[in-house]
Order: C-alpha cells, then structure tokens, then sequence
C-alpha cells in the first residue's frame, strides 16, 4: 500500500463539540481528505477500545486509507489495522514490529534528533511523528515544553536525510503539535532541510473540535499545499533602489535597543525614508496592513521578558501580511540566554534577513540543522564586539548554511562584509574603521536595509545595494573626517548626499 501522509488525523475524544459525536467527526474528516488516521484513546476499557477501533476501521477501509492504532499492539491485532503507532516510552519499536510482522505500518514518535538516530539505526519504521512542534495541550509529557519550532524538526529531517539518501525505502516523516490552520503552510515550508522535508502534518484539535469537522479538513488540505504569502511575493524592478527610497520616503518600524534609537533613527531620515520606533504591540496591525511600503528593524540589542513578547507578536503580524523583517541578534554569540532568545524568535516566525557581526551570525549557526558540536571554533563575542576568527571559507560556508537552513538572506558585517543567499554570495568592502567606533553602526545598517527592503525590491539586491551605499558614505565621510565625533555627523550627511 503506498501511503500519502500529507494530512494525519490524531483522534481524540475528549474535544468533541455537543453538535457532533466522535465518530461523525472521523467521518467527516475522512469524507473531506483526512489521508491516513492514527486512533489514540488513553482512557478506553480494552473492549471499548476494541469496538471503536472496528467503527473507524469501517470508515477508513471504505476510503482506502490506513487506519494506525496509538500505543496498542493487541488492538491493532484484534482488528487487523494497517498499522500502529509508538511513542518513546511506549512498547520498544523493535519488539512491535516482531509483534505486527513486515506488512504493517509501524510509526515512532521523535523529539529529538538521538531519537531519530536510533530509529534509523533499526531501520524498521516506516515512518517518524517529529515533535512536538508548538506546546499544545493534547500532549504535556514533552522534552520541550515550548515545542521544538522548525529548527528542532530539522535538525531530526538532517538526521533523516542522511538515511533515506543511502537506503531504498525511505522514512517518512510527519511534524505533530499545535499544528492548525494558522501554522500549517509554515510548517510544511519550513520544515525542510537540504535533499528532506516532511511527508505531512498531523493534527488533533483543528479537526476533531472543530463544530465543522468537514470544512476544518478540506480548508486544511488547501492550506498544507500553499506557499506562506511572504515566501510567494513579487518584486520590484529598481536599478538604484537607494535613489528609489528617497522619492518613496518607505517606513522603517525599528523595535531596536535603546542604545541607538536616535542614531538609527537619523540614518534612516537622512536615506529619505521614515523611521518609527515604537514598542505597542496594539498598533502593529495597523502599521502591517495599512502602510504599502514598510519593513520591522526587529534588534535584539537590550532586551527584556516583556520585549520578547512584544518581538514575537511583531515577526507574526508582519509575517501575515507578508512584510519584510530585518533581524539583528545582537550578542547572541556572547551569552546562551541570547541565543535561546533568538531561537525563540526564529522559531515564531520568518525574517527576510538576518544581519549580523561575525560571532552573531556564529551564534545564529549553532542553531541550524548543519551545525555539530565538533565543528565549535572558539569564543564569539566581546559583549556586542565580534572576536571570532575564521577563514573565508569558513565565514561562507555558516553564512550559506544559516541562510538555507533559515531561508533568509544573511548579511555578515566586517572589515568586509558578506551578503549571502543559499548557494549565492557577494563580498563587499567596508567603509572604514571608524564605523567600528560609532556604537550602532551595524544596526543602523539594519535600518539601511530595511528601508530598501520596505520599497518592495528582491530581498538579495536590497542587502547587497544597501550595504554597499552604507559603506560607499563611510568611506567618503572618512575621506574628510578622521575622529569618531565628525565621522558620525559625516557619515550622516553622506548617506544623504548619496540618496538625494
Ligand atoms: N574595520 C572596518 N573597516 C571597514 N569597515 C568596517 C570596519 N568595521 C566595521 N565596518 C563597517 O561598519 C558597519 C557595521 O559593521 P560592524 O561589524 O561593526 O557591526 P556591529 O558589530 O553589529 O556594530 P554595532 O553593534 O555597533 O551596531 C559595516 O558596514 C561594516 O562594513
Ligand atoms: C552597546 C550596546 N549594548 C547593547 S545594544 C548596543 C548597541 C550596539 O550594538
């Protein structure tokens, strides 16, 4: 039987609205494109379990899809299921499929990528439910309560990949958790690493507690086959887009460090385009839906608990209305509660570009799919200054791999700068050394390119133009003024004469 895991329906008949009963909702969503169903009951007497088992059964061998039994080797048995499902702690995968025989469908659950390294040890699963991606309330006995994100489920599909690239019959792999019509495009996009992505989505609640089981499944297969709409947009065609953002005058919304909200704030003045610094949650919508050119500075520079909250509600408005995001991780290479900050952040949601100083971008690397402890290279960061020391190929290849793992461009910063998309890069001269004295010149260069960005032009040209106009003034103001004061004001008055 070739088996379509696209949509995987997880019953659970604790959810049921008072308008339906459990297996009208089974039945509904088998109806509207539920492809293969997992029964999971933690509480059924043996008989009852049994019986349950034989009325879905009856529905799903009407459709012609797999029916696989959570937990219960003798159930799947009893009733001669298509398979049968285990978690960690469950029945060792091994034993069950001596128990169920080479025919069947055995699947494990995996939370992290041991899990799957075992799994692909054995070889004997069919396929692996990766999570849990989102904390939901259908599962609390987790390793992470706050869900793995997309990075966690493709550092499991690497582990995958590296299998099913050398083996005939491959693995498939589901993502589960807090998996729904919100999400569901996202997932499917995200959760892909190089030469792997995940076979399907498996839900609970957006379907068996849906008051229209039906619609909740078939809008729900429409979804899985969409593109995210900030991975699907159309471009702008600008041969200098800097000279385009000064007659466009684009709105830079910076959610920035309180270090350099003035200085960030005049860069973007003096590149004609509008900077708004502002913290209120409550206004984002209006700023996302209703300004056609803007993009979020989203700066990682003084952070707090209640930032965090206001930096994921931000990368989600902006990502539903399909608006460019430039992230700085600022010091996310000098302390772990940085980077788990960050990581909190990128698994919320996607940013177009991610900007950064070496030991930042470094910092970034250790949380891709491509990133093994062995492959460590020293000390990152002196509070917010890079020390990191590495070759250029090395400085390429984590930009190559922080950018497919992200789908993001990543633009390093440095006596020379790297702008990098995939497989594609370029290299860009600095503008001097006394950019490295005036505190937040690389975040306002997130600024930089978050303006051209807001203008609508392809992500990769606006970080490569931005970053070389931002350096062409720092090289013409150090031209004329050799100490970090007039530098400053120099530099400001170039980015407008270059724009203007
Ligand atoms: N030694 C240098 N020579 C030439 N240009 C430099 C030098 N150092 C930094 N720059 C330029 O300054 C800009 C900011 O880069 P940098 O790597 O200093 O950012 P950063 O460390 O994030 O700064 P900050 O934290 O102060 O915002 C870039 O355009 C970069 O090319
Ligand atoms: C100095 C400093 N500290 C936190 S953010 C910042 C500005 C430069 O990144």
């Amino acid at each position: 039987m070739t088996v379509d895991y696209s949509l995987y329906l997880v019953t659970d008949s604790t959810m049921i609205p008072e308008s339906s009963t459990f297996l009208r909702q089974v039945e509904l969503a088998i109806a509207n494109g539920a492809t293969i169903v997992q029964l999971r009951e933690k509480k059924l007497s043996t008989l009852d379990f049994i019986t349950r088992a034989q009325q879905v059964h009856a529905l799903t061998k009407a459709k012609g899809i797999p029916l696989i039994i959570n937990d219960r080797v003798d159930v799947a048995l009893a009733i001669d299921a298509e398979g049968v499902h285990v978690g960690q702690d469950d029945m060792p995968a091994e034993l069950v499929r001596r128990l169920i025989g080479e025919n069947k469908i055995l699947g494990v659950t995996c939370s992290v990528p041991e899990e799957v390294e075992a799994v692909t040890a054995s070889g004997i699963a069919d396929y692996v439910g990766l999570g849990t991606v989102y904390a939901t309330n259908t599962k609390k006995d987790v390793t992470d309560p706050e869900g793995t994100g997309p990075i966690g489920i493709r550092k499991m599909l690497q582990v995958l990949g590296r299998y099913n690239q050398s083996h005939e019959k491959k693995i498939n792999s589901v993502a589960i958790g807090g998996i729904n019509h919100t999400n569901a495009d996202k997932v499917m996009y995200e959760c892909a690493v190089d030469g792997e992505r995940i076979d399907g989505v498996a839900v609970v609640s957006c379907i068996m507690a849906s008051e229209n089981a039906g619609k909740a499944t078939s809008d729900l297969l429409k979804i899985i086959e969409t593109t995210p709409n900030w991975a699907s947009r159309s471009c702008i065609q600008e041969a200098d887009i800097g000279k385009f953002v000064a007659q466009t005058h684009p709105l830079v919304h910076h959610i920035t460090n309180n270090v350099v909200k003035n200085f960030s704030a005049n860069v973007t003045l003096a590149l004609g385009a509008s900077p708004i610094m502002s913290e209120l949650a409550a206004e984002f919508h209006e700023f996302a839906s209703d300004i056609p050119m803007i993009a979020l500075v989203l700066n990682l520079g003084t952070p707090t608990p209640e930032l965090m909250s206001v930096f994921k509600t931000a990368i989600q408005v902006y990502n539903k209305y399909a608006k460019h995001i430039v992230f700085d991780p600022v010091a996310c290479g000098a302390t772990q509660a940085r980077l788990q900050a960050s990581k909190k952040l990128l698994n919320s949601g996607h940013v177009s570009v991610i900007k950064g100083n070496l030991g930042e971008i470094q910092g970034i690397w250790k949380l891709t799919s491509t990133y093994s402890e062995s492959s460590n290279s020293g000390s990152l960061m002196r509070g917010v200054d890079s020390i990191a020391k590495l070759t250029e190929e090395k400085i390429i290849q984590i930009g190559k791999e922080v950018s497919k793992d992200f789908k993001t461009v990543v633009v390093i910063t440095g006596k020379v700068n790297y702008i990098i998309d995939g497989d594609k890069y370029t290299k860009s001269e600095g503008g001097s050394e006394l950019m490295g004295l005036v505190t937040g010149s690389g975040c306002s260069l997130g600024s930089t390119i978050a303006a051209f960005l807001a203008t609508g032009a392809d992500v990769y040209l606006s970080a490569v133009d931005a970053v070389n106009l931002y350096n062409e003034a720092g090289r013409r103001a150090a031209g004329y003024s050799s100490t970090p004061g007039s530098f400053m004001i120099s530099f400001v008055d170039e980015l407008y004469k270059l724009t203007h």
